[in-house]
């Protein structure tokens, strides 16, 4: 098990870690959202050991390694550029790390070459080990990458936004190999993505950094269905955020008023883009939650589809509809609808952005 506790860094007195604190369990595949700048690489740098913190401690099962050399970590790293050895073939690519570390080097090339093949394997590319790296793709560069490092046994393979250069397809299916690999070797995974979708699609717990703070360590569904702040709830991109006021127990933001508890002082609303249903003309809302808006635009993302709305108060509203449960509906440039949703649906944020935790309030269905 790796444990960070209360580790800090600066940079030129900018903090770029905060005061953070985590568990890595054993076996166990972590993913860290967070958006650019929010402290990602800075945070596996300090676990890797190429960073030192300005305070806090890095234990590895109970050992503290804060200030150990990485070759000493039993640590896998694999970068966001694969670093890899350009006029070297894909096995020895592969099997360099086993042949030249300081620890326990392997000198038997027998075994070296078993033991690439087997990782080869392992990756998907068996057939492949006599190319130069040159000729295999930015895919298959990937998995070099991810096989240069499980092939020395790392008991936590620390992988930077290991899928940010491939294509859409690539990345999905490279998302279940990643899985698959990773439960076939038991070893954990500390995975970093600026993609929500990575993040939920990979991970058994994801942590969201923001400003170099872990705001929210969850498994991924948690995180997704209660968002800690408002700017979690943003960054995820799966939310209509609607800043306004809370007053008397009703918040509202243009027309939108929404029940509250009293006392509860509201300053931001935020509901799922798929939550809305799309009422034409004068179509009567349901009790709940309703706000005027006309349609902008469409667009068809694979299974789902997104529809673009402009409120009449301002700002832009996006609906989802996952295209297995009705067919894509057609709405003309301009045309005006009521966007209508269960009010229970809806989470609200105070001033400083925290989610106020969810009570059944008067009004919601
Ligand atoms: N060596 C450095 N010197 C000075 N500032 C740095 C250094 N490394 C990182 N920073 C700063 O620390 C903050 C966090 O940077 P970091 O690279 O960790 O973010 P990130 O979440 O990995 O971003 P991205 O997704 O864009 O790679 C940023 O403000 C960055 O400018």
């Amino acid at each position: 098990m790796m444990e960070l506790k209360s580790l800090s860094k600066s940079f030129d007195g900018k903090p770029a870690i905060v005061d953070l604190s985590l568990a890595v369990e054993d076996d166990e595949y972590l993913t860290l959202l967070g958006p650019s700048g929010s402290g990602k690489t800075t945070l596996l740098r300090l676990m890797a050991g190429l960073d030192r913190p300005d305070g806090g401690q890095i234990l590895l099962n109970g050992e503290d390694v804060t200030y150990r050399p990485t070759h000493t970590r039993g640590l896998g790293f694999v970068q966001q550029n694969y670093a890899l050895f350009p006029h070297m073939t894909v096995e020895d690519n592969v099997g360099f790390g086993l042949v030249n570390r300081l620890i326990d080097p392997v000198t038997d090339g027998a075994e070296v070459r078993r033991r690439v093949a087997e990782m080869l394997e392992l990756v998907g590319l068996e057939g492949l080990g006599g190319r130069m790296v040159g000729q295999i793709s930015g895919g298959q560069k990937q998995r070099v990458s991810l096989a240069r490092t499980l092939i020395t046994q790392p008991k936590v393979c620390l992988l930077d936004e290991p899928l940010g250069a491939l294509d859409a397809n690539l990345r999905e299916r490279m998302t279940i190999e990643l899985r698959k690999i990773r439960e076939a070797l038991g070893v954990t995974f500390f995975h970093v993505t600026g993609n929500e979708s990575e993040a939920i699609a990979m991970g058994d717990r994801m942590i969201v950094l923001d400003d170099g703070r872990a705001v929210q360590i969850d498994a991924p569904d948690v995180v997704f269905d209660t968002p800690a702040t408002v700017r979690v709830a943003r960054f995820l991109n799966a939310y209509n955020v609607f800043s306004g006021t809370s007053e008397g127990g009703v918040f509202t933001s243009g027309d939108l008023r929404l029940p509250v508890p009293p006392g509860v002082r509201a300053e931001s609303a935020a509901v799922h883009f798929d939550k809305a249903v799309i009422l034409k003309g004068d179509a009567k809302p349901d009790e709940g939650a309703a706000i005027k808006a006309t349609f902008v635009a469409s667009e068809f993302m694979g299974s789902k589809v997104v529809y673009f709305f402009r409120r009449a108060s301002g700002g832009m509203v996006e609906v989802e509809r996952h295209l297995s449960s009705s067919d894509p509906e057609v709405f003309e440039a301009g045309q005006e609808v009521t966007l209508n949703w269960n009010a229970a649906d809806t989470l609200f944020y105070d001033a400083d952005g925290g989610l106020i935790p969810p009570v059944k309030v008067k009004g919601a269905a």
